[in-house]
């Protein structure tokens, strides 16, 4: 895998960038609540851009309207100036892949397999050639998996290839979810939560692998609520705040901007009961720069839906880690 840990390309060299993504007023209502509202974003080839913002801030429902899975209540979402179709299958054959928040392997499917499934987007042959097994169909089978175990070479499991995929390890299971998104050839890949549960190693891993993916060319789009790992890697953050964009900048404007402070640490609520001085003290503490700001607790009604109903339906069993629970998707 070829790596590198340079936020961008080479500036001497002349950058042409295209405009990948282009998200335009995108507004999502479920019933009386506006989970997404007015929200612009573009991404350009070459980009990597990270979305941040509390827990329940709108990042995952913006995600599903780039993705069809939703089809925005208002807005228009464009991928390399055409608009999306309103279906998550034909936004993957238009070259946008994505990965979930809750890990979504067919577990009891070997790795290569896996990565076929994403492969299968890219196959034209029809449903007669399959059968039939006639020699298109054999020809493009070869050579999706000769993509495939490209591609896990790409991610270093090309030696797990024959493993069932739920005997992976956590940190291979989020890295294999990366190798089939990318086996659908994407122009454009969202992470949602990449490195969820992983360790510092495994983040550290998952930087690289997402700088490589970028210096492949496709451009990349993360949520990410580790606030180290998202201003190390992205060339500009937007932060959501109550589903609408409260900012949008280089790493370093974003971070030192007293707003999104205020959006992940709470305002200070005027007539609070007076909490005892060590917790003040806390709650006024600036972060460490190597810690994640974990977001406040999102009110009841404000809490993130459990597991979207609308995701990917095609999925299997997820695997929390922080709750250790498998849970259908
Ligand atoms: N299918 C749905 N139906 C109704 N409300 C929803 C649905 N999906 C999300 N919401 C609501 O929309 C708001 C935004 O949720 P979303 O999951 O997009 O936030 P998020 O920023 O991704 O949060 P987190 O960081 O915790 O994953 C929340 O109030 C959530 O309860």
């Amino acid at each position: 895998m070829t790596t590198t840990t340079t936020k961008t390309t080479d500036s001497t060299e002349p950058v042409a960038r295209e405009t990948v993504l282009d998200a335009r007023g995108v507004t999502m209502r479920f019933g009386g609540l506006t989970a997404v509202r007015d929200v612009d974003l573009t991404v350009n080839s070459g980009e990597i851009v990270g979305l941040i913002g509390p827990n329940g801030a709108g990042k995952t429902t913006f995600f599903n309207c780039l993705t069809g899975l939703y089809v925005p209540t208002e807005g228009e979402v464009r991928y390399k100036g055409k608009v999306l179709p309103p279906t998550s299958f034909k936004v993957t054959d238009a070259g946008i892949a994505r990965t979930f928040q809750n890990i979504r392997l067919f577990h009891n499917m070997t790795v290569l397999e896996n990565v076929l499934v994403g492969r299968h987007t890219r196959m034209k042959q029809g449903l007669w050639s399959a059968l039939l097994r006639l020699p298109g169909f054999k020809k493009a089978e070869a050579e999706a998996t000769e993509r495939a175990m490209e591609l896990l070479r790409f991610i270093g499991l090309e030696d797990k290839a024959q493993h069932l995929a739920k005997n992976l390890p956590y940190g291979e299971q989020r890295k294999l979810e990366i190798a089939r998104a990318l086996a659908s050839d994407p122009g454009l890949i969202l992470l949602d939560e990449p490195t969820a549960g992983m360790n510092p190693q495994e983040t550290r891993a998952a930087e690289e692998l997402i700088f490589a993916i970028r210096d492949m060319g496709i451009a990349v789009l993360v949520i990410e609520h580790d606030m180290r790992f998202i201003f190390n890697l992205c060339d500009r953050v937007a932060v959501l705040v109550q589903g609408q964009k409260l900012i949008e900048g280089d790493s370093q404007t974003v971070q030192s901007d007293e707003r999104v402070i205020a959006a992940y640490l709470g305002e200070p609520v005027a007539e609070a009961p007076e909490a005892p001085a060590k917790e003040a003290a806390e709650a006024t503490e600036a972060p460490e720069a190597d810690e994640t700001p974990d977001a406040p607790e999102a009110p009841a009604d404000e809490a993130p839906a459990t597991e979207d109903a609308s995701d990917d339906a095609s999925e299997d069993t997820t695997h929390d880690p922080a709750s250790g629970k498998e849970n259908d998707a």
